[in-house]
């Protein structure tokens, strides 16, 4: 049985719910002409100075039975929501958001459509070791006609004493190679000087996980006429993630992939945590092209054709993964990259998958 009392004092609460509702929404309009004023003006909409006169204002008549502190905290999120409201919502949304720009932003890396609805790869060395190396390489991914081959000639290494790549040297010899079989090199570049000598010889410029919040080298990627390949940081959120593109596309550059390579988690079973959800995620907020790497992520070759099913099949625009022609030797992350039968068959598997997506 409901207590009539209750039921009246809830009735109360609910008028007073619909009083209240209907002056937050007076003030909001009200503050939303402030703002317009402000706008004219040309001042800073947020007001501090004058938050304060309204808090000492709202503190003088206070009577309880509420603190202080929460009549104080329930006014600050009222000034913070009428902040919000006077701001339009073009300066709100990002130019990388789909609120912006509702279509997929396709990138094409020498007529390699990457973001057009169909599962592309990007494939080569963890490491550029020498031009037999990857010239093997270029050559098997040819024939799985893949267009585009990553290798790393400036290597960011955990340990300064491991290889740190060939440098320029690196940088030549995916030129030449791409130029003998008609491919489209991709290389990681962790300085922003080095940013205008690497567009001379790479199709798309690789921001490492390690410098995803390097702002200068982000707003050099901003600033040349180059794809860019961004990789999610090892501790960074979707939101930073996000915001790191953000830096190039302000900057001019609107050709950016972003690549989710696993995160850092409290999981020793693999390298990172392929954070599987951030394609979905990435694909709803922003118009930019996915790619998942799953060398990276898992740093376990037993888990590369399971991560990259699971990749494509939750709306990967591409799949990013290594290949050496002896892993047992190469220079870095030999216990990841697949020699060229095991990338074989896993291109086999995974052109199946494709197709049924
Ligand atoms: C409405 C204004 O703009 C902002 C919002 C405020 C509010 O909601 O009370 C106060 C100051 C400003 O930060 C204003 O300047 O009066």
């Amino acid at each position: 049985m409901t207590n009539p009392t209750l039921q009246s004092l809830r009735a109360q609460v609910d008028d007073i719910n619909l009083e209240i509702l209907k002056l937050l929404n007076e003030r909001g309009r009200v503050a939303q002409e402030i703002g317009k004023i402000k706008s004219l003006q040309g001042v800073n909409r947020f007001d501090p100075v004058r938050e304060r006169q309204s808090l000492n204002l709202i503190q003088e008549h206070h009577d309880g039975p509420f603190e202080s502190s929460t009549i104080q905290h329930i006014f600050k999120e009222i000034f913070k929501a009428s902040l919000e409201l006077q701001e339009d919502d073009h300066s709100k949304a990002l130019l990388v958001s789909r609120k912006k720009k509702p279509e997929d932003t396709i990138v094409d890396i020498k007529g390699e459509k990457i973001g057009d609805g169909n599962v592309k790869f990007v494939m080569g060395p963890c490491a550029v070791e020498s031009y037999e190396q990857v010239r093997e390489v270029g050559l098997a991914l040819k024939e799985q006609g893949i267009k585009v081959m990553r290798g790393g000639a400036f290597k960011p290494r955990t340990s300064p004493y491991d290889f740190q790549g060939l440098g320029i040297e690196g940088l030549k010899i995916l030129r030449r190679v791409a130029d003998e079989l008609d491919l489209a090199v991709v290389s990681e570049i962790v300085t922003p000087q080095d940013i205008e000598i690497a567009a001379e010889y790479l199709d798309v410029i690789q921001i490492g996980a390690r410098n995803m919040q390097n702002f200068e080298l982000l707003k050099a990627a901003g600033s040349i006429d180059k794809p860019i390949l961004l990789k999610r940081g090892l501790a960074a959120t979707i939101d930073e993630f996000i915001n790191a593109a953000e830096y190039i596309m302000s900057r001019g550059n609107g050709n950016i992939i972003l690549c989710e390579r696993g995160i850092r988690t409290y999981e020793r079973a693999t390298r990172n945590t392929l954070d599987i959800s951030a394609v979905p995620i990435l694909k709803k907020e922003t118009h930019l092209p996915v790619v998942v790497d799953v060398t990276h992520s898992t740093g376990r070759r037993d888990l590369l054709l399971p991560c990259a099913k699971a990749a494509i099949a939750i709306g990967a625009d591409a799949v990013m993964a290594e290949v050496h022609p002896d892993p047992a030797v190469a220079l870095s992350d030999s216990a990841q990259q697949m020699d060229i039968p095991q990338f074989n068959a896993f291109m086999e598997e995974l052109k199946s998958v494709a197709a049924k997506f």
